[in-house]
């Protein structure tokens, strides 16, 4: 946690569901209405396919929804693509860009995810940018350096607290039930703070971290709790209501 920074639990569900998913979104925006909005704030990021039943879903409750990607341009040639406009006008609020995912399935580099998250802010929304080492990468000791690069050439020079959300994820802790230690975790947390406040100045201060990679209810107040983690991005525990709103319940006694 960082003191004056109020959390963020946001889920990201991937490559899954269908309609039939909407009442477990339903049951975390009851969650978030029932109280654990004054906790945190909450924000779940569903497949394009949802967006617009999602946003149904969750008017007028707390929750709000995002996107998991989109095109840099805001319309055009480009079959089976999404720009952030149409997500802003599906109901997003924010839109994940540069997952691991990405980058690995799709080749997307550096250029492209800064190129995403101006495309973000283009249509008025907030971009959850993400960064994170390979499994190899840590082993080889190069952890830091990796994120060093990442933000260097992800973050736009006009990121901000109001703009931007940025997601520390671990690759070899995605999905895999393995986090790392709060030790590692704290020291990554504190690094990308201060390479942010190379890069941005004193905005970086207000800027959210967050953590990505097997955060589950079980582990949720160990890993939130440490010093610059501004919240969780969520994927498997965010696909079911109770798991992922058990997550954000560590908020109370946070
Ligand atoms: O975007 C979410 C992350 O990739 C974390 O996924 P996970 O919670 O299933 O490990």
């Amino acid at each position: 946690m960082t003191p004056g920074i109020r959390p963020l639990v946001a889920g990201n569900w991937k490559m899954n569901g269908t309609s039939a998913s909407l009442g477990e979104l339903r049951g975390i925006a009851e969650g978030f209405a029932q109280g654990l909005g004054e906790v945190a704030d909450g924000l779940v990021c569903v497949p394009a396919t949802l967006l617009a039943r999602a946003a149904e879903v969750t008017t007028g409750t707390p929750l709000n929804v995002g996107g998991e990607d989109c095109h840099p341009k805001e319309s055009g040639a480009h079959t089976g693509d999404i720009s952030a406009e149409m997500l802003k006008d599906a109901g997003a609020t924010h839109v994940i860009v540069g997952h691991s995912e990405r980058r690995t399935d799709h080749g997307e580099s550096n250029a492209t995810v800064h190129a995403k998250a101006e495309a973000v802010w283009r249509a008025g929304l907030v971009a959850i940018i993400c960064i994170g080492e390979t499994q190899a990468q840590r082993e080889s000791g190069s952890t830091l350096d990796v994120l060093a690069q990442q933000i260097a050439g992800s973050v736009p020079a006009d990121a901000n607290a109001g703009n931007a959300v940025i997601a520390y994820e671990p690759v070899w802790a995605i999905g895999t039930g393995l986090t790392p230690t709060v030790d590692d975790v704290a020291q990554a947390h504190a690094y990308i703070r201060a390479r942010l406040g190379d890069k941005l100045g004193a905005v970086a201060g207000r800027m959210r971290i967050l953590y990505g990679g097997s955060v589950k209810p079980s582990n949720a107040v160990e890993l939130l709790s440490v010093e610059n983690v501004d919240g969780a991005l969520v994927g498997g525990a965010s696909l079911k209501a109770a798991d992922f709103l058990g997550i954000a319940r560590a908020y109370r006694s946070l």
